[in-house]
């Protein structure tokens, strides 16, 4: 029997977790969003705020379907408050330690048959189930960035993923108004598994000096038609989470094709994360983004 989900907590409120809450507000669920800090789940309802003011603008949501969703999301400052959600989705910072102790404190402020997932974007869903006191409740579900706007969401099972946990997380996807797809549990799944490596290959593209940040991103617009160059995706992924993908890759497959690009790593060492930071491939910090290379 598949579990109707109509409350959802999320663990991490930056733009990925965001996005979730507002989706899944939009769709009429309720919303408990939660941050380390209280400032962080600040700026996400304000993230929210501006994407629902957008769709708004574009005649894709009317005024009292933004209010309303927007009326759907609390603040959750502990993981007590995420007591009675059915489904906790963790979006915090795509780093395994970070994760594991997210999920080793939350699970006993849940209800027991409350499903947990993680939204990362490569890292093993059956080693982050084993931090939990539920594997056969626990789900990758990974949406894509932006939120909002993409249709894809991957559902990826660990060893121990019942059935009933994997139609439960379909049915909510569904529910979305999203399509979802099924992939195994090897490192970045499916999307990432070809994307990441063709922008560490983009980016090794410019780090020896074949063309600049504008020239490969133009020849990849324009000539494979790409919504976004691979560095303005890289930009707007986070150059963090990029490396740390690369760094699963590289670690779980043992194979040098997927070695991160050492520029990459200078830009991340250097805290230049992209948009998010406001640098990163481009300065973000004027009226139009600069090429940094
Ligand atoms: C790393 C991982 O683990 C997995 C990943 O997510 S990998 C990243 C996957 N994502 C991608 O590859 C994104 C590639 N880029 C794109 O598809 C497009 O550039 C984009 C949709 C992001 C923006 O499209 P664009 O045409 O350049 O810009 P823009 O015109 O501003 O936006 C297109 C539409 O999306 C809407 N939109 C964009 N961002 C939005 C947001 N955050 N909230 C609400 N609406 C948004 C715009 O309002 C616009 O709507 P209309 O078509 O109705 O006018
Ligand atoms: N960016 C992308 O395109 C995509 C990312 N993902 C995945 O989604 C997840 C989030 O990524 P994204 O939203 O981009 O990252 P962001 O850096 O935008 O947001 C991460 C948020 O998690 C917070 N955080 C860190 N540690 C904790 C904690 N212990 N408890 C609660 N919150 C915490 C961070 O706070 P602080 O900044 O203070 O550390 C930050 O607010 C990652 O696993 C990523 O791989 C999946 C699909 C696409």
């Amino acid at each position: 029997m598949t579990i109707d989900i109509n409350r959802v907590g999320i663990i991490g409120a930056g733009q990925m977790g965001s996005g979730i809450a507002q989706v899944c507000a939009a769709a009429g669920l309720e919303v408990r969003l939660n941050d380390r800090e209280a400032d962080r789940i600040e700026a996400g309802l304000g993230t929210i705020d501006a994407s629902l003011a957008k769709l708004v603008s574009k005649g894709t949501l009317d005024e009292a379907g933004s209010r309303s969703a927007r009326e759907r999301i609390l603040s959750a400052r502990t993981f007590a408050d995420l007591g009675d959600c059915d489904l906790v989705i963790e979006a915090a910072t795509e780093n395994e330690a970070v994760k594991r102790e997210i999920f080793s404190t939350l699970c006993a402020s849940l209800r027991p048959d409350a499903i947990v997932a993680t939204n990362t974007s490569s890292i093993s869903i059956t080693r982050l189930a084993a931090a939990t006191d539920r594997p056969e409740r626990f789900i990758g579900i990974h949406f894509m960035n932006p939120v909002p706007v993409m249709q894809l969401v991957e559902l990826i099972r660990g060893i121990a993923t019942e059935d009933q946990t994997y139609e439960s997380a379909k049915a909510f996807i569904a529910k979305l108004g999203k399509t979802s797809t099924m992939s195994e549990d090897f490192p970045a799944f499916i999307v990432n598994r070809i994307l990441l490596p063709m922008i560490n290959e983009a980016i090794y593209t410019l780090y020896e000096g074949v063309g600049s940040v504008e020239s490969i991103d133009t020849a990849m617009r324009l000539g494979a038609n790409h919504p976004m160059g691979p560095l303005q995706l890289a930009d707007f992924i986070g150059l963090d989470t990029c490396l740390s993908v690369m760094q699963v890759l590289y670690d779980g497959l043992a194979d040098s094709k997927y070695r991160p690009c050492p520029l990459l790593v200078k830009y991340v060492e250097a805290g230049w994360l992209g948009r998010k930071t406001k640098r990163g491939f481009y300065d973000y910090r004027g009226p139009t983004p600069i090429p940094t290379r």
